[in-house]
């Protein structure tokens, strides 16, 4: 897998606001066959990987208007998420209030946007109904974790259930976890056979496969890992359930962005990303933007090819956009849900 830099590019605001992004929806990943002589040929380069993330953050400073466009930007490609043995349907229903609304219109307006939601709401199986129920009148799809989230060790058959009942609740995104002992035993078939079984599964959904990166032990197994799934027909590739002891992280979002880089090269697929887990700050949200503007380009700076997975990220880019409009920052409780 090329590991080579690719040229930096001056920091500059996404081309269109979040309010005027064409619904753009790319054909859903077919797959192909397994090749094994592929993804045995995938190699790490953990140190270049390493060095290139630690210098990413440094390197990038988006200011005034532009930052201001990012983050809407950055909004419009997140899955809300709530993921908690506590949820209730009182808390799933604001968090959708929050999706539909997910900046103040006072803000808004002051930044001349409308019309700007959340990516997506992501709940457990079990929160489908409530959420699709409270996203009724919008277009916001609903995301299950499905499979036996997070560990994915339920019997596999109701595991294959798992999806079909979420799809049937109105799903129309399934997050699925891998069996982690299939990388680490570098047993590709079974990875693979999984993959493509889970996919068929979710119909028309589309899928996101949680690697638990965090879990697989080596940058290579990741790569390997991302490419095994994306030639099973996964539609986003995701690192983490944010239940790892590591979760997102930058070196490891670069190996699975290059494996979909080589993806595409191979078979013009273009294969969706979603880094998961701890992300809650703005500026880190900036900095995974320009990761993909840099690695990927502008295609992938929007929602149906990239989300970042987060619970908390939304209440800061909120008070930094509140910042930007009213030049004082507001305290972060006003901002709790998300
Ligand atoms: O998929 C999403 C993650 O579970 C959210 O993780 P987070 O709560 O650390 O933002």
């Amino acid at each position: 897998m090329d590991t080579t830099h690719s040229p930096d590019h001056t920091a500059e605001a996404p081309a269109k606001a979040a309010d005027q992004l064409p619904s753009l929806h790319e054909p859903r990943n077919p797959g192909m066959v397994l090749d094994l002589a592929w993804v045995r040929s995938v190699q790490a380069n953990t140190s270049a990987i390493e060095r290139r993330a630690a210098t990413l953050p440094g390197r990038r400073s988006v200011k005034k208007a532009y930052q201001a466009a990012w983050l809407c930007r950055a909004i419009a490609c997140i899955d809300l998420t709530t993921l908690a043995g506590d949820d209730t349907e009182g808390r799933v229903r604001r968090l959708c209030a929050k999706a539909r609304q997910p900046v103040s219109p006072a803000i808004l307006d002051k930044l001349g946007m409308t019309g700007l939601t959340t990516g997506a709401v992501c709940v457990y199986h079990d929160m489908v109904e409530t959420a699709v129920d409270a996203l009724k009148g919008t277009n916001i799809p609903v995301a299950a974790v499905s499979t036996g989230f997070p560990a994915g060790l339920s019997p596999f058959r109701l595991r294959i259930a798992e999806i079909g009942e979420s799809v049937a609740a109105g799903a129309r995104e399934i997050d699925i976890v891998i069996t982690r002992r299939h990388v680490l035993q570098g047993n590709w078939q079974a990875l693979y056979d999984e993959m493509a079984e889970m996919r068929e599964a979710c119909g028309d959904a589309h899928v996101k496969a949680i690697l638990a990166t965090g879990e697989l032990g080596t940058l290579r197994n990741v790569a390997r890992a991302s490419l095994v799934c994306m030639m099973a027909g996964a539609d986003f590739i995701k690192t983490s359930t944010g239940k790892e002891s590591v979760n997102a992280t930058l070196p490891v979002t670069l190996t699975m962005i290059r494996a979909i880089r080589a993806y595409e090269e191979r078979t013009g697929v273009k294969v969706g990303y979603k880094p998961a887990g701890g992300i809650s700050k703005a500026k880190d949200a900036l900095t995974y933007l320009a990761m993909m503007k840099d690695e990927l380009g502008d295609r992938w700076l929007q929602p149906d090819l990239f989300r970042f997975g987060a619970s908390s990220l939304l209440g800061d880019i909120e008070r930094q956009l509140e910042h930007h409009v009213t030049g004082a920052y507001s305290a972060s409780w006003r901002h709790a849900l998300a």
